[in-house]
């Protein structure tokens, strides 16, 4: 069977950037520390007045396009998953493919196009509805394009303020792919859940800690799906496990629970025995809430342990690196955590050709899915051209003030974009360029 799988990935950081311990947390009278320790981030990017999501994605896919040579021709899908969209009916893949026609001399009139929703889960579903178009042979040798692009703003004032971003991620999905080929066996953890929701809103209504138990529910049966297919996992088989990352605090505590599920009935049980005991088993108790009590226990002292931490260092550690920076993507973030994983190992020297990813989305609603990938031959070539270092670098850096400013231009109910003060200078980009006479956004190509 042809591999399937990631082609080439680009990413494309809002080009503002908040520096949460120095800026955001002293001007909310917080301590750096929530931030810095406590949720994990440094810095939220954010849009500058002429960026939005589909600058953002198209940005990204232009030059994903331009690296691997491709033509409109060449591309016979393009699917945006976002949970920024302006618009109920026409979607943003129309946009981002008129900007591209812009820049080329083809067009797109032939690619199939769409827009996904379900929360930062959609990215990862539109890469399924890639690997699908493609195994059904329906993709007449073409490749899709896949954007999740993200203006991950909250209503000013919300807990979720401290875990903004936005960004966009372009990925090519194609036949024998040269960064990673995705495995066929999935996993699903998927629930009707009221832990976040835009009910015909722009910012969230979200009750962030149930939020959280949730994300950590469903992965787990996400993982036990995956397992009824692939076979129990152990932490030796992945060499990295990218998580979607709406602050790398959540990854922790994710990654935690999916060590202590992963290590049950291994040597590594039993080697870490004489340090912690075995794992409490619900069998062994009479009611589930000494059960629950015993795990609770075990699992902290899980956590303080070398094993723990080793593996931790060398598996998740990597994949928070960009997110630390940027904050949450929604459904660019697991996608990120890939990038910044993968990143990491070019930059440590490791070969992975060959190593397998496990790879865990989430999307709040609520749906986590799991499968692997396997690292191909080709991508170190493809991460090492990524301009990602330099992006990061070359945000402007806002005071709260300034702050205060982008939410407003970036709340569709100010209706302030049009003329607002920008930070920083366009250059061989696609801005945003007011709107059209049926409310429509206009979008034109910076030379
Ligand atoms: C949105 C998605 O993308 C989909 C999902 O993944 S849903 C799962 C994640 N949910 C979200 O991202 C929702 C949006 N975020 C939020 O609502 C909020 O940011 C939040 C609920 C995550 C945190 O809100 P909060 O109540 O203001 O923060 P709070 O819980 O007090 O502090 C956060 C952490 O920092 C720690 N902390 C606080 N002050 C600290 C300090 N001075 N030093 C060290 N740590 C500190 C806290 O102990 C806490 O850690 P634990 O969770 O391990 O206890």
């Amino acid at each position: 069977m042809t591999a399937v799988g990631i082609d080439a990935v680009e990413i494309r950081t809002g080009k503002l950037e908040l520096d949460l311990a120095e800026t955001f947390a002293p001007a909310k009278g917080e301590s750096p520390e929530k931030y810095t320790k406590g949720l994990g981030l440094h810095a939220s990017s954010f849009p500058d007045a002429y960026e939005d999501i589909v600058t953002m994605g198209a940005n990204a896919a232009h030059r994903l396009m331009e690296r691997k040579g491709l033509e409109p021709d060449d591309v016979g899908r393009i699917d945006v998953a976002t949970e920024s969209a302006f618009d109920n009916s026409k979607p943003v893949s129309t946009y981002i493919a008129g900007c591209l026609e812009q820049v080329y001399d083809g067009d797109f009139h032939h690619a199939n196009k769409g827009e996904r929703k379900f929360a930062c889960v959609a990215g990862t579903q539109s890469i399924d509805d890639a690997y699908n178009w493609i195994r059904a042979g329906r993709h007449r040798g073409r490749k899709a394009i896949v954007v999740a692009t993200d203006t991950a703003l909250y209503a000013r004032g919300d807990p979720g303020e401290a875990t903004q971003g936005a960004g966009a991620v372009a990925l090519l999905i194609g036949e024998d792919p040269d960064l990673v080929e995705l495995s066929p066996e999935q996993g699903f953890g998927s629930a009707d859940e009221t832990d976040f929701l835009k009910p015909n809103q722009q910012f969230p209504s979200v009750d962030g800690k149930r939020s959280v138990q949730v994300y950590l529910a469903r992965m787990r049966e996400a993982v036990e799906d995956f397992e009824s297919v692939w076979g129990e996992i152990e932490p030796e088989d992945f060499q990295l496990v990218p998580f979607h990352t709406p602050f790398p605090g959540m990854v922790q505590k994710a990654a935690l629970l999916g060590f202590r599920h992963m290590t049950r009935n291994t040597g590594i049980e039993e080697a870490l025995a004489a340090e912690i005991g075995r794992q409490p088993r619900p069998e062994a108790f009479d009611d589930e809430d000494a059960f629950r009590d015993a795990i609770s226990e075990y699992t902290d002292k899980l956590k303080e342990t070398e094993t723990y931490a080793e593996w931790y260092d060398d598996v998740i550690e990597p994949t928070l690196t960009i997110s630390r920076q940027v904050g949450n993507w929604y459904t660019g973030s697991v996608h990120v955590a890939r990038i910044s994983s993968l990143k990491q190992a070019l930059e440590a020297g490791e070969d992975l050709t060959g190593k397998r990813l496990l790879v865990g989305s989430y999307g709040s609603g609520a749906q986590a899915e799991i499968h692997a990938e396997t690292v191909q031959p080709g991508w170190e070539a493809e991460i090492a051209e990524l301009d990602v270092d330099e992006q990061l670098e070359s945000r402007y850096s806002i005071s709260f003030e300034e702050y205060e400013h982008i939410h407003d231009v970036h709340n569709h109910d100010t209706d302030t974009q049009a003329d607002a003060e920008e930070f920083t200078t366009p250059e061989e980009e696609f801005v945003f360029d007011g709107w059209g006479r049926m409310g429509e956004r206009k979008y034109r190509y910076v030379e």
